[in-house]
């Protein structure tokens, strides 16, 4: 790992498992859930590595393939850090650390459990400097290693899997392992074999772990999770396939249009309402790859005009878009005047919608939310743009998910037109039988 190029090779998959051997891997993960005659079948891909291909005609919305997850762990991310690691119960306002001193957050019950046993005596063996201190809280940074300490306890054939799995080699993933290794007096960092590894293992679950909803005790809370299956389809932002999680640690993948015998199976890695321009930095950030797809080549995003923002030419309200695709700083132009603007300055423009719209999710009641959606977005974003579409999202979520009887006929009236301007983008862009579409129709939970 001394040059980058050293990094890159130790960073691919595993070069002595063959093909075959991965399918037979695949399949001894899948268990119970593997079909007699699967529908799908894993081979090298044009669009990158290994791909997920129709073995058959598969009609929409027909089930393509059941998933268990072969390893999953906290997402450690801010809001995220109140439930036990094991059981992913809500824990107590105080007492919520494991009582033997791993400093994970773990309730009473799962302290003393075999599924805590072996990450509590690693986690203990590198000695936490949190365990010193008298202060009661969790460590995000520390919380966030658990997932890959849980892939060195997976069985031999498991750790096989993993290691056949595309890891690619970011420079945050390291600080990711530097800053976890601080956290600890005894972390192992001059074992070089248990350092590539851990290097390894990082790099595989950033590159492949899916955040998947996961309910418990009346509360819901985002776990990662390793899925090899769904992680081998690559992406495509008008995906044909569908994926949700039943909660947090089974992966249901559906055919979202029909799909011709010998298709590549594709999935989305990104929101599906996202503007091409922030699903483009997302997908280099995350997954460090630039997409081709057709709808990323199309700068009107099929006529949805999801990245679409007011001209800032004084008197023109037109629509201005992106120019160029293929890079993530384009010019952008006016539909209306032609007045053609620099990147810098529309990212300026968009960053101001999206904190202005966010703040309001944040804060507001749903009837306050509905107003400003209604009466003061349309004075600074169009009704194209996706952060409004969130903003809508959001509303027809909260309005569904919690108390819905609390709403007046005027706000469930705004909250089914919100829905049926969705369906329209979701029906232009040709999303099929996707997962938000089953989610705005209450299809699926
Ligand atoms: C979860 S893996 C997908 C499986 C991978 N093809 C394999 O062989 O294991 C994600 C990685 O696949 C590649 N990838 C997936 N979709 C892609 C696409 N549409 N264009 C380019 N690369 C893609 C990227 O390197 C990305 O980081």
């Amino acid at each position: 790992m001394d040059t980058t190029a050293a990094m890159v090779a130790h960073m691919a998959p595993d070069k002595d498992t063959s093909a075959e051997q991965l399918a037979a891997l695949i399949d001894s993960h899948l268990g119970d859930l593997r079909e007699e005659e699967p529908n799908w079948t894993i081979k090298s891909s044009k669009v990158a590595g290994r791909g997920v291909f129709a073995t058959r005609d598969i009609a929409a919305g027909e089930l393509i393939f059941r998933e268990r997850a072969l390893v999953t762990g906290p997402t450690a991310r801010k809001g995220q850090l109140s439930s036990c690691v094991c059981c992913h119960q809500m824990l107590p306002q105080s007492g919520f650390l494991c009582r033997h001193r791993c400093t994970l957050p773990v309730c009473a019950d799962c302290s003393d459990a075999e599924i805590h046993r072996a990450e509590c005596e690693h986690f203990r063996r590198w000695q936490p400097k949190d365990a010193d201190e008298e202060l009661e809280q969790v460590n995000p940074l520390s919380l966030r290693i658990l997932t890959a300490v849980r892939v060195f306890h997976l069985s031999k054939e498991q750790r096989h899997l993993v290691d056949a799995m595309q890891a690619n080699a970011q420079r945050g993933y390291r600080q990711e392992i530097i800053k976890a290794a601080q956290c600890f007096r005894n972390f192992p960092t001059t074992d070089r074999e248990f350092m590539d590894q851990l290097f390894r293992i990082v790099g595989v679950l950033n590159t492949n772990a899916f955040e998947a909803p996961c309910r418990s005790g009346g509360h819901e809370v985002l776990l990662r999770g390793l899925f090899p299956l769904t992680a081998i389809m690559n992406h495509e932002c008008t995906p044909n396939a569908s994926h949700y999680f039943d909660n947090g640690t089974l992966a249901v993948v559906r055919a979202a249009r029909d799909i011709p015998k010998g298709g590549e199976i594709t999935t989305t890695y990104t929101k599906i309402l996202w503007g091409n321009l922030t699903r483009g930095i997302f997908l280099k950030m995350t997954k460090n790859f630039n997409c081709d797809c057709v709808r990323c080549n199309d700068n009107t995003e099929n006529g949805t005009y999801l990245s679409a923002l007011f001209c800032r030419e004084q008197g023109c309200r037109g629509l201005v878009i992106p120019v160029q695709t293929r890079t993530l700083q384009p010019d952008w132009k006016c539909l209306s005047c032609d007045n053609v603007f620099p990147h810098s300055k529309m990212a300026r423009y968009q960053d101001f919608a999206l904190n202005t719209i966010n703040n309001r999710i944040n804060t507001s009641s749903v009837r306050d939310m509905i107003h400003f959606i209604n009466e003061l977005c349309p004075r600074f974003c169009p009704p194209s743009n996706y952060v409004l579409i969130e903003a809508k999202l959001n509303v027809i979520w909260r309005m569904t998910r919690f108390d819905p009887e609390q709403y007046t006929p005027e706000e469930v009236a705004h909250k089914d037109r919100y829905r049926e301007e969705i369906l329209a983008i979701l029906h232009k862009l040709g999303a099929g039988e996707c997962t938000l579409k089953k989610l705005i129709t209450e299809e699926i939970q």
